[in-house]
């Protein structure tokens, strides 16, 4: 199977979260089409929470079949369950809590006062537990996922996986993540390997603080120095930006702006 790495600009952050949350909406129901359900990874971040926003109020989600659709995290800040920090109340505060969701199929990450308390390995362990029961028996330790939702930082990282810190080498699914240089310091995060698992991974991002990471990442950048550049979805990559994330989009891209 050949993967695609395809770029789409859009004009500004708005209407790149608009049309994001509506790719979001096809692709689910696209993948409930031929399997009866679908699977996305969230992520945390400031045009992720205006794609749920936006997803939340178009009206398409009513197309897809909520209750058959699994909700993991990509990272997760490290804090208490009702802490404003938490990636997961994020995500309930804008999506999951205006769409009729099955409970059990919504996998938040551990927290900080969960059942391991103060420690992440542990948290780690057990969210790589949590996914392996999810996995097709004979298969690897992952669930099928569907697609991977991934900000970008300004240094480039993906998920809680930073330039040149421990995570970035990790082989196992799951990391704990201590020193994070976004705040909070302490996360776990799904590793580089296990996102390149995924059927389809879209990286999203806005504004003149990504140009530099968004166009190392499209130029060959090392996935140490540049976690971003490390992710690719089985069957395609997406990047979608704004004009101002994509000024140093390498020319090879270019005809595919719109
Ligand atoms: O927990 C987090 O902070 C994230 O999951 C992180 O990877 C985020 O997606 C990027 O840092 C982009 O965030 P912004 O969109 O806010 O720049």
């Amino acid at each position: 199977m050949t993967s695609e790495t395809s770029v789409v600009v859009h004009s500004d952050p708005d209407v790149l979260a608009h049309a994001a949350a509506a790719r979001l909406a096809i692709r689910l129901l696209d993948a409930q089409a031929v399997r009866g359900t679908a699977s996305v990874v969230l992520t945390g971040g400031t045009i992720a929470a205006k794609l749920y926003r936006a997803l939340a109020e178009a009206p398409v989600r009513d197309a897809v079949d909520w209750s058959h659709v699994h909700f993991w995290w990509g990272d997760e800040r490290f804090v208490a369950a009702d802490s404003p920090d938490r990636n997961e109340k994020q995500a309930r505060e804008a999506l999951l809590d205006h769409i009729p969701v099955d409970p059990a199929l919504v996998h938040p990450m551990p927290a900080s006062d969960g059942p391991d308390g103060d420690d992440p390995e542990a948290a780690a362990a057990r969210y790589a537990e949590e996914l392996a029961a999810a996995a097709k028996p004979g298969t690897a330790r992952l669930p099928h996922f569907d697609v991977v939702l991934l900000g970008v930082g300004e240094d480039g990282h993906v998920a809680s996986v930073f330039p040149e810190h421990p995570a970035a080498y990790e082989t196992r699914p799951v990391s704990a993540v201590r020193g994070s240089p976004k705040p909070p310091p302490m996360r776990t995060t799904l590793t580089l390997p296990a996102i390149n698992t995924a059927e389809e991974v879209w990286l999203i991002a806005a504004g003149s603080g990504k140009t530099d990471a968004v166009g190392l990442a499209l130029s060959g950048a090392g996935p140490v120095q540049i976690p971003a550049a490390g992710v690719h979805g089985l069957e395609r990559t997406f990047w979608l930006l704004d004009r101002a994330a994509a000024a140093k989009v390498a020319p090879k891209f270019r005809s595919l702006r719109r």
